[in-house]
């Protein structure tokens, strides 16, 4: 038996596994398995199955025992949850290495999200092409953001801009920022706000490189 309620409250770490577990449903779906146990979707996102099963009991599917989990109204239901049953459109500001390549990105589709708009700063660059949009100027953010309905943001500045770009994006009616510049931001409470550190997720990988490639060292010492 299966019921399912409003997703109201539903615990940060949990909204975060919902993607994984969508991902893997729409891999199954697409194979045709109309399915699946909670060992699948916990291999999926990398937990015990223990915490897929509270994570989909926050939505109210319990799924059935000794059965498993609807594949395809799973998936449906966690892409409500998660906003993804139409594209939300966002705005890239920055149409630099970053920006270029996330607004030539085909993947979003698949994910909820569609490129709305590329803004730039550079008046070399505003006019030019990228990912099959026309970059257009930091100045016409207000316009692009009303008319395109727009309520995410993507932030591909160098970091000595971004807190003016989030602030300019927060005036425009932003509720939504994915931040990729190293920069903490400061944002209204009301407003969401994404870090993305690729320098600093390195970072914490060479930590743990380091740690690997010593720890024989220390063995041999300690033996
Ligand atoms: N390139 C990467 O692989 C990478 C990886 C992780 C994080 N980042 C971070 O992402 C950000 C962008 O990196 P990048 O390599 O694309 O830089 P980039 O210099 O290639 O591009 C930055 C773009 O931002 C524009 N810009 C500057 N000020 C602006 C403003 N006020 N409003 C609108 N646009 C403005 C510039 O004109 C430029 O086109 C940086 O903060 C960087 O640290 C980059």
């Amino acid at each position: 038996m299966t019921i399912l309620r409003s997703p109201a409250g539903i615990p940060d770490a949990t909204v975060a596994r919902l993607p994984l577990y969508l991902r893997a449903l729409d891999e199954l779906a697409e194979r045709g398995t109309d399915v699946c146990s909670s060992e699948h979707l916990a291999t999926a996102a990398g937990v015990n199955s223990a915490i897929v099963r509270k994570d989909l009991s926050h939505l109210g599917s319990y799924g059935t025992r000794g059965v498993g989990y609807d594949v395809r109204f799973l998936a449906g239901h966690i892409a409500t949850v998660v906003g993804q049953t139409q594209p939300w459109p966002v705005v890239i500001v920055g149409a630099g290495h970053l920006g270029s390549a996330l607004a030539a990105y085909q993947g979003f589709g698949a994910r909820g999200v569609k490129v709305a708009a590329v803004v730039d700063a550079d008046p070399d660059l505003v006019g030019t092409v990228v990912g099959g949009h026309e970059v257009r100027s930091i100045d016409t953010l207000s316009d692009v953001i009303e008319h395109g309905e727009v309520s995410l943001a993507i932030i591909a500045t160098p970091p000595a801009a971004a807190q003016s770009v989030a602030d300019a994006l927060v005036a425009a009616g932003i509720t939504s920022i994915l931040n990729f510049a190293p920069t903490a931001l400061q944002v209204p409470d009301a407003v969401d706000l994404r870090q993305v550190d690729v320098a600093a997720e390195l970072q914490i990988l060479g930590y743990h490189a380091h740690r690997r490639q010593a720890e024989p060292a220390e063995e041999a010492v300690l033996s």
